[in-house]
């Protein structure tokens, strides 16, 4: 069976990272991490600014090769993949800084992302269909992320909620199963955040979501469970309660970063 967009039916995780490693020069970020992630949870990272947490995402993602340890997504081991073949296998995702191409529109940028992620799988199509599907395809993104009516707008001038949800379109376009977010709704206003909020929980239905949030609105609004990591270990992993019970994750994090939002 093809797994794209489904769930894992025999209980494989989506993920799992063991023992992962990565230095850079003598300083180890990431220091043996363990965490498997179930197909079909929504999971968020969260932890102090330079813990690792976009380390361990680019580990995940392919971009770095770890030190040493195993990524295996849906049971296959990563090891040496590049990130366009990760890709393929149904892992995709966004990145802090906005990823968009400003001068093409909203419909082409869809268009092209769809193009690229699925470009070997239709291989076997001729020019007319293959055509009409990545059309399809960008027109039905477009209206899951409620952009229909910016479609002919070159990307760039759209407002900045827009043009994340314009990337959040471009991440979830080649039917990925396993959606990861790199702080999603960083430097929204509260009402943003709620749009993305919901934008994000009607995309990844059915599927399997890692993010990074540094806003705990969004994390305990979204998340069925969070891993804590301080100093590239995690330190804490459950459901939203026991997380927010732990006094370990109270003393090295939360506690101050809910003071804070009071
Ligand atoms: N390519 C790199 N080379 C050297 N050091 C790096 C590299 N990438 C990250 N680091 C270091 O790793 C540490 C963790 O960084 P990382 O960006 O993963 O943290 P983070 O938890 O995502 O932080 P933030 O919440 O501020 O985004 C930092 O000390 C950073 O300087």
């Amino acid at each position: 069976m093809n797994a794209m967009g489904q769930r894992s039916r025999d209980g494989t995780p989506a993920l799992q990272i063991e023992d992962l490693r990565k230095s850079f020069g003598k300083a180890e970020i990431i220091r043996g991490v363990n965490l498997s992630i179930g197909a079909g949870e929504r999971h968020a990272v969260i932890g102090p600014n330079g813990a690792g947490k976009s380390t361990l995402f680019n580990l995940i993602t392919g971009r770095f090769p770890p030190t040493s340890g195993k990524v295996r997504l849906h049971g296959a081991d990563l090891a040496g993949l590049a990130p366009f073949q990760i890709n393929r296998m149904g892992l995709s995702r966004s990145f802090q800084i906005t990823n968009i191409f400003p001068n093409m529109t909203v419909f082409e940028n869809v268009r092209c992302s769809l193009l690229w992620a699925t470009g070997y799988r239709y291989s076997f199509w001729n020019m007319v269909n293959r055509s009409r599907a990545l059309t399809e395809g960008a027109e039905a993104i477009l209206e899951q992320i409620n952009l229909t009516s910016r479609r002919n707008l070159p990307a760039g001038v759209l407002s900045y909620a827009e043009q994340r949800a314009l990337e959040i379109g471009i991440t979830i376009a080649g039917g990925a199963n396993v959606i990861m977010l790199d702080e999603p709704t960083a430097g929204m206003s509260h009402s943003e955040t709620d749009y993305i909020m919901d934008l994000i929980r009607k995309v990844t239905e059915n599927k399997t979501l890692v993010m990074v949030e540094h806003d705990m609105g969004v994390v305990f609004g979204l998340a069925d469970k969070i891993s804590v990591l301080v100093y590239g270990e995690i330190i804490a992993t459950g459901s939203p309660e026991a997380v927010r019970a732990n006094p370990k994750v109270q003393e090295a994090y939360l506690g101050a970063v809910l003071e804070a939002e009071h």
